[in-house]
C-alpha cells in the first residue's frame, strides 16, 4: 500500500506506520513491553526451561519441530512435573515436524496430565492437506511471560554454534501486554484442534508495563486471514528511509517483495542480507534464493553467507528502529501454507541490539558477488526443481 507513496510513505516510527499496520494485519499494538534477546541454544534453552520450571498456574507450550534430544528431554520432564504438580499445561506440537521424536515423550506427557494435541499427522490417503504446517513457536508460563523465535528442539539448537553441525538462531522472551496476543495466538490453533479455546486469569491476567516497547503480535494463518507476513514485511520495507537489514535462513523473496526491495534501493535504502551458506539444511532453498540475487546485487543489495555453520534466523532491523521477529521465514511457505507468528517490535534499544548481533554474524560472513551467482552442473538439476516449486518453498 505504500509502494505508490514512495519517499512520501510514513517512516515506521510514525504512528501512522502504527495505525496502518493495525488495520492491514487485524492486530493492534502494545506499549508497555520489553523483549529479551536469547542469542543460541545456550542462552535460550535454560532460559526457556527455568520459565517452564517456575509455573504456578499454566502453560501453553506450541513447536514445529521437535525430535529425540536432551532438550526436549529436558522440557518433557519439566512440563511432566509441572503438570503433576497442579499447573495445567497445553502441548501443541507440529504432526510432521515431530515425527521422529520417539512416542515415549508424548506418553510421559500424556500421563502427567499434560493436554497434548498433535498438529495434522501426515495423513498418507490425502496429503495435500497436510501441506499446511502449524511452523509457531510459542511458550506463554503463567499468561505473563512469553516466548517466540526461530528455534526446534533438537541437539543441532543445542549449545552455541562452536561446531560446524549446530544452528545459529535465536529466540526471545517477552514480558508485558503483548504476552496476551502470544496467548491469543496459541488458542487458535488449540481452538481449532480442540474446539475449546482457554480462558480466564490463569492464561489472561493483568499485564503490567514492563518496559518501553511497543510490539504487535502478527498471526500467520493464510488459510483463515490471508498473507499476513508478507503483508508486514511489505509495509516494512515500503516505508524504509534508511536502512534494511535481514538475516534469514529461507530467503526467497517472490516478485512483490523483490520489487519493494528493488524501490527501497531506489530510494536510497541500503541492505544488508546475510544468509546461510553451503552448510544449509535444505541446499534447493539455497539454489533457488540464488536465483533471485542478480537483480538484487545489481541494484546495490549487499548479499552475505554466514560461515560457522548453518544459519536458521528469522530477523528484519528497518530504519534502526522497527524489528521484526517470530518464527516466519522469507518465503511463499511462510506467507501462503504455514500457520506462523511474528511479532513486530518498535524500540531504537531493541534494534540496536539486533544489529549488534547482526554486525557479529556478519564479521563471520562472507560478500557475495555477480560470481557467486552461477551454478554449477550438478547445481543446476536441484536449482530448475527449485524454481518449479518454488512457491512451495
Ligand atoms: O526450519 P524451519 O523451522 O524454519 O522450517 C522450515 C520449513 O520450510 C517449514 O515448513
Amino acid at each position: 500500500m505504500y509502494a505508490e507513496l514512495g519517499a512520501r510513505a510514513p517512516e515506521v516510527s510514525d504512528a501512522e506506520f502504527r495505525e496502518d499496520t493495525t488495520v492491514e494485519l487485524e492486530s493492534t499494538w502494545t506499549e508497555g513491553n520489553e523483549v529479551e534477546t536469547l542469542v543460541n541454544g545456550g542462552e535460550y534453552f535454560p532460559a526457556m526451561l527455568d520459565a517452564v520450571k517456575s509455573a504456578q498456574k499454566t502453560i501453553t507450550f506450541e513447536t514445529f519441530v521437535a525430535v529425540n534430544a536432551v532438550v526436549t528431554y529436558d522440557l518433557v520432564m519439566a512440563l511432566s512435573d509441572r503438570a503433576e504438580n497442579g499447573v495445567k499445561v497445553h502441548f501443541i506440537i507440529d504432526g510432521i515436524g515431530s515425527r521422529k521424536m520417539d512416542e515415549r515423550y508424548l506418553e510421559k506427557l500424556r500421563h502427567s496430565g499434560v493436554e497434548v494435541e498433535i498438529y495434522k499427522p501426515m495423513n498418507y490417503l490425502s496429503p495435500w492437506d497436510c501441506n499446511n504446517r502449524d511452523h509457531r513457536k510459542i511458550l506463554v508460563v503463567d499468561g505473563k511471560v512469553g516466548f517466540t523465535g526461530g528455534a526446534g528442539y533438537a541437539d543441532c539448537w543445542d549449545g552455541d554454534v562452536e561446531k560446524e553441525w549446530r544452528w545459529r538462531d535465536t529466540m526471545y522472551c517477552l514480558r508485558g501486554p503483548v504476552v496476551a496476543d502470544l496467548q491469543h495466538a496459541f488458542n487458535d490453533n488449540w481452538k481449532e484442534l480442540t474446539g475449546s479455546t482457554l480462558s480466564g486469569e490463569e492464561y489472561f491476567p493483568y499485564l503490567k508495563q514492563e518496559g518501553r516497547m511497543k510490539a504487535q503480535a502478527v498471526l500467520g494463518a493464510p488459510q483463515e486471514r490471508g498473507d499476513t507476513l508478507g503483508a508486514s514485511y511489505l509495509l516494512a520495507i515500503d516505508a524504509a528511509k534508511e536502512s534494511i537489514l535481514i538475516e534469514h535462513a529461507y530467503f526467497i523473496p517472490n516478485k512483490e517483495l523483490r520489487g519493494a526491495l528493488l524501490r527501497a534501493r531506489q530510494r536510497g535504502v541500503e541492505i544488508d542480507i546475510i544468509l546461510p551458506n553451503d552448510k544449509i539444511d535444505t541446499p534447493v532453498v539455497r539454489l533457488t534464493s540464488r536465483s533471485h540475487w542478480p537483480e538484487l546485487l545489481e541494484a546495490g543489495v549487499r548479499i552475505y553467507e554466514y560461515g560457522p555453520c548453518m544459519l536458521h534466523g528469522k530477523l528484519i532491523v528497518v530504519d534502526d528502529v522497527l524489528s521484526i521477529i517470530g518464527s516466519g521465514n522469507f518465503d511463499d511457505r511462510t506467507f501462503f501454507i504455514n500457520d506462523e507468528l511474528n511479532v513486530n517490535v518498535l524500540s531504537r534499544e531493541f534494534a540496536a541490539e539486533q544489529r549488534a548481533m547482526f554486525e557479529r554474524d556478519l564479521a563471520q560472513s562472507q560478500r557475495m558477488t555477480m560470481e557467486d551467482t552461477g551454478y554449477s552442473w550438478s547445481e543446476r538439476p536441484k536449482m530448475w526443481v527449485g524454481k518449479l516449486i518454488e512457491p512451495q518453498l
